[in-house]
């Protein structure tokens, strides 16, 4: 597990380009079995990628946890961006097919990430937070309906349109993993993805006090780029993104993009405060 420190916005405005890099962005998640997790000490999130092909892959705690297994004192949460799936959850085998998500509960002990095909891998996505007392599995459809008691279906209100093609940011928040829809002790999840022709997210950008929040960029061409937009609100700077690379983004920062080319992310967050609409909202105007 790759382990990142927090950071002071007095400190980061004066990184350049390299630094920030090392700071705040993550360069590869997904490696051919094999589970990347990189810990930050930002709210103590974990994030990273698990790409089984051809083989099983078992979460462990690793001797940074220092847990007898990764879910002890903490919940999960994961979107599926490769070929369709399964986890394993303490015998219980959720087919995850691509764009679908599952959470799973504090005190999961057994976790096995399996892909159904070797040509089309399955790419787990993780994000996972300190957690204190367990609440139910549940997998995620995107757009297919319920077949079993443990299904939950994105609520229409939980995927919502925003913004418009004149202001280059015409896109749709898919909500994965948030109260009312999927309940957790403090992690939320979703994945928003942009039209064609619009390029901007989060703009008008926030910062929210209360909550840090990871973004992983995809659905990107190799040569094409989404430039990030981080630091305070008077203090902005940007981190040149590729496909699958991943952002964290602390409290006191804005979190924006502008894509050369229309993308898709996932944002994962956690904190004290569930309520998704708790955003310090930032004034174009105010924006330096
Ligand atoms: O706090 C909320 C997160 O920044 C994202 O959900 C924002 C986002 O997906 C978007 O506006 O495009
Ligand atoms: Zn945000």
């Amino acid at each position: 597990m790759e382990v990142r420190t927090a950071c002071s916005p007095q400190d980061e405005k004066h990184y350049d380009t390299k630094r920030l890099r090392e700071e705040f962005l993550v360069e590869k998640l997904f490696f051919e079995n094999e589970i990347k997790l990189v810990y930050s000490h930002i709210d103590r999130i974990i994030f990273g990628g698990a790409m089984p092909v051809g083989r099983a892959l078992k979460l462990e705690a690793g001797d940074e946890l220092r847990a007898n297994y990764f879910l002890e004192r903490r919940e999960l949460g994961l979107i599926n961006i490769g070929g369709p799936g399964v986890v394993t959850a303490d015998g219980v085998a959720y087919e995850i097919g691509s764009r679908d998500g599952l959470y799973l509960g504090q005190g999961t002990k057994d976790i096995v990430f399996e892909s159904e095909s070797e040509e089309n891998p399955a790419k787990f996505y993780l994000c996972s937070g300190p957690a204190h007392r367990s609440y139910p599995a549940k997998r995620i459809l995107k757009d297919k309906k319920a077949e079993q008691p443990y299904d939950v279906e994105i609520l229409p209100e939980n995927k919502k349109e925003l913004g418009t093609l004149e202001d280059s940011n015409h896109r749709t928040i898919n909500k994965y993993i948030l109260p009312g829809q999927v309940e957790s002790c403090q992690l939320e999840m979703g994945m928003t993805h942009l039209e064609p022709g619009s390029v901007w997210n989060t703009m008008p950008c926030h910062t929210h006090d209360r909550r840090m929040e990871v973004y992983l960029y995809f659905d990107l061409p190799e040569d094409a780029f989404v430039m990030h937009y981080m630091g305070e609100p008077q203090e902005t700077r940007h981190l040149v993104v590729r496909n699958e690379q991943a952002v964290i983004s602390p409290s006191w920062s804005i979190h924006a993009g502008s894509g050369s080319r229309n993308y898709t992310f996932i944002w994962g967050m956690v904190g004290e405060n569930q309520d998704f609409d708790d955003m310090d909202e930032v004034l174009m105007k105010d924006l330096r």
